[in-house]
């Protein structure tokens, strides 16, 4: 606007060299190349503009989400783009379609699940996008509970098909993304049976539409859901429900990885476990991880840039007013959230690791650290997703009154979010498969079983059941040891009091379901253990780069200290610490606020966001955030024209009764 960029003093204060934070931040040189051209590229091209969302009517947005996916796969196909460029293409196009059902999750179900031959007829197609996908499991009645699914998939021998069935009203597919109104095909969960006997839930490949004119196929009912939460936001996605009418389709469309039907019609397991018919989810959870510190970062950015721009009270002598972000409170409401955005990052990149290695272990029949996989994409799942929708709204509340505005970006960006802590798994029932886990694990202590990977730290329980933090002074909780084992410790203590806990019910599943609050916290803690552990091994690598080391560890002990100071109630009843103890972290706490406040700017600019993709006036790039509010305001439909429409129905006639009114 002004050409001005009035964050530019934040920016010299900046103590690291905020383009090797930026490699840091995205993975490697070439993810940040990547990523780098790829938003300049979709930022620069009209045809992904997205202000206007929030004003449309669902029809005009759901058409308008069409034609960008279109114009997307149409950029993606001439400027052949690499799979690993057309996500991020997608990613920066930042707006909920269908797409990403297709690539997301019914892609990866057939990779996961189909056998080679599946694989070799339906992946072409669907790469293609000559059949468009969606993942269709959750029902009218049942959501969390899979094994509850009530959808069946009925073995004919005598046609070699498989008749699908929709038997109840709350057997309707509900909610599926890209369903109502777009996909051709679906990976659809019903329940096999063969010869009158039920094997519980299966995949299946179901065609919904027809190749030529859409129209649903006979046997299909299927349509959108309705409106969703927020404006714009994620109304952009056609979720749906579908009822299926003795559809039939070929026996060679249920995903055999796992279990077979052979043309007798004879069940047949593989030495596979069954969970493995899971495994999109295990999938999806940990690439939720990744897109968690994506969400969390962009929210920090906007209330980062916007509390430098902000001032209010504190002139002296007719000077400028003290900028927000200096205020102790804003920082403690603020600083943790941008430490955590960096914590959910590593984590992320750890758990893309983990799951890369159980993938390559499951193609060699290695199974043993599947349970294992499925806790941590769970865990970490669930308390990044809560912990990102808490941070988005804290955000708006830190941008004051201009928060609540659209063009803030932050209410779209919460309403889009928030589903995160529902949809692939609800968080608690997610912590407390979290929770079982751990209790086997410590169930499992005495019996010579060493516990390894993320558990590996009940090895030493006697160790954690007893010792006392040997925190003296402030500066000794900046030593990684200190925090690893009073997080250790806590963790271990609340397992182990809910594994001593249920030890007095007589019916264990009676006991974990009385207990089940006690036991969420114990998963909350052993998750939170996780993110600070993989950000101290963060810091055990190589960091190249002036200074991008030290911001670094300010990060990971505020991300660690300000969960002591949160849950100080769990480390001071387990006598991990002492009161004493908690206040020399606050203290700690306070002094690394300070180190950061300098850095601030240049650690949110280190995420590399271009202001297209941030979607915020508060959070533009330049700082220039009065003209441009000003100037928006007067782009509102509202202000369209200067005397409203409506104003002759409903404000005359009332102004004129007024008057009577006051004359009498
Ligand atoms: C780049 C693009 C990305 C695209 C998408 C990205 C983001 C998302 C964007 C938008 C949202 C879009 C889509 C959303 C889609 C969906 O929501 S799909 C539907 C998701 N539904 C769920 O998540 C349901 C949650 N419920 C469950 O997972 C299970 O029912 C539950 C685990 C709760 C219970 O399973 P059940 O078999 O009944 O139970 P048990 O507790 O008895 O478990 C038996 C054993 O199995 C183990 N186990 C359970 N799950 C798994 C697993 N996934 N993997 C491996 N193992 C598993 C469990 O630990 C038990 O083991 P033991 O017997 O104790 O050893
Ligand atoms: C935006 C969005 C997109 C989605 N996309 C898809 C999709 O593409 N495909 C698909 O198949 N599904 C999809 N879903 C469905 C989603 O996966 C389910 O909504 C989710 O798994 C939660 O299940 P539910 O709705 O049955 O919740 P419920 O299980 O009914 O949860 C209701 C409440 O009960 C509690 N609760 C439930 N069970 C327990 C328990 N055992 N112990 C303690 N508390 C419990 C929960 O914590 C929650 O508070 C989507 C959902 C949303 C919101």
């Amino acid at each position: 606007m002004d050409g001005i960029d009035h964050l530019a003093d934040e920016r010299n204060k900046a103590q690291f060299d905020v383009d090797a934070m930026k490699i840091v931040w995205a993975g490697s040189r070439h993810a940040f190349e990547v990523s780098d051209r790829i938003s300049k590229l979709v930022a620069a091209d009209p045809g992904f503009r997205k202000d206007n969302r929030p004003m449309l009517g669902r029809n005009e947005l759901f058409k308008n989400t069409l034609r960008k996916a279109a114009y997307a796969w149409k950029r993606i196909i001439e400027l052949h783009l690499s799979e690993e460029e057309a996500a991020k293409l997608r990613f920066y196009v930042d707006e909920p379609a269908y797409t990403d059902l297709h690539w997301g999750m019914f892609v990866p179900a057939i990779k996961g699940q189909g056998t080679e031959e599946q694989q070799q007829k339906w992946l072409p197609l669907a790469y293609k996008m000559q059949i468009i996908g969606c993942y269709g499991q959750t029902e009218l009645g049942h959501g969390s509970n899979v094994q509850g699914l009530e959808t069946t998939a009925t073995f004919d021998p005598q046609t070699d098909e498989f008749v699908i069935h929709s038997p109840t009203l709350t057997s309707s597919k509900w909610w599926p993304g890209g369903l109502g109104k777009v996909s051709t095909h679906g990976v659809i969960y019903a329940r096999l049976i063969t010869d009158g006997r039920d094997h519980g839930v299966h995949g299946f490949i179901v065609q919904l539409r027809s190749l030529e004119d859409h129209s649903p196929l006979p046997g299909i009912t299927v349509g959108d859901i309705g409106m969703k939460f927020g404006n714009g936001a994620y109304n952009t996605m056609d979720n749906g429900v579908l009822r299926f009418d003795h559809v039939r389709i070929p026996r060679d469309q249920m995903l055999m990885r796992v279990s077979q039907v052979t043309r007798e019609g004879k069940y047949m397991q593989s030495d596979v476990p069954r969970q493995l018919v899971y495994g999109t989810m295990v999938y999806v959870r940990q690439t939720i991880v990744a897109d968690a510190s994506c969400a969390l970062s962009r929210a920090v950015c906007i209330a980062t840039r916007y509390s430098a721009v902000r001032r209010q009270f504190g002139s002296q002598d007719g000077g400028p007013e003290s900028q927000v972000i200096d205020y102790k409170t804003q920082q403690n409401r603020l600083f943790p959230l941008l430490a955590s955005a960096y914590a959910f990052r590593f984590v992320g990149e750890w758990l893309k690791w983990l799951y890369t290695d159980v993938t390559q272990r499951l193609q060699t029949n290695d199974f043993s650290t599947l349970p294992e996989a499925h806790a941590c994409t769970a865990g970490l799942k669930s308390v990044t997703t809560t912990a990102t929708a808490d941070g988005i709204e804290e955000c708006r509340k830190l941008c004051g009154g201009h928060g609540y505005l659209c063009t803030s970006g932050l209410p779209e960006l919460f309403a889009v979010y928030v589903p995160a802590c529902t949809y692939e798994g609800d968080n608690i029932v997610l912590l407390l498969q979290v929770a079982r886990f751990l209790m086997k694990t410590v169930s499992q202590l005495g019996s010579g079983k060493k516990p390894v990977g993320t558990t590996s730290y009940m090895g030493q329980i006697e160790h954690l059941m007893q010792c006392r933090s040997n925190v003296q002074r402030a500066e000794d909780w900046l030593k990684p040891s200190a925090i690893l084992e009073a997080f250790e410790s806590r963790a271990a203590r609340m397992s182990v009091a809910c594994a001593q806990n249920l030890t007095k019910f007589t019916n264990p599943e009676e006991g974990f379901a009385e207990l089940s609050a006690d036991l969420v916290e114990a998963a909350v803690a052993h998750c939170q253990l996780i993110i600070v552990s993989k950000f101290i091994e963060k810091l055990l690598q190589d960091i190249p780069g002036k200074g991008v080391r030290e911001q670094l560890e300010a990060l990971c002990n505020i991300y660690a200290l300000f969960l002591l100071h949160k849950h100080q109630g769990d480390f001071l009843s387990t006598g991990c610490i002492t009161a004493k103890q908690a206040s020399l972290a606050n203290d700690q706490l306070r002094s690394l606020y300070s180190q950061v406040r300098p850095n601030a700017i240049a650690l949110v600019d280190a995420f590399n966001y271009t202001d297209h993709f941030l979607g915020s006036i508060l959070g533009c790039y330049d700082g220039n955030v009065y003209p441009k509010l000003y100037e928006a305001a007067w782009k509102d439909p509202l202000n369209d024209s200067v005397v409203p429409e409506g104003y002759h129905e409903y404000i005359r006639p009332l102004l004129k009764q007024n008057l009577r009114t006051a004359r009498l």
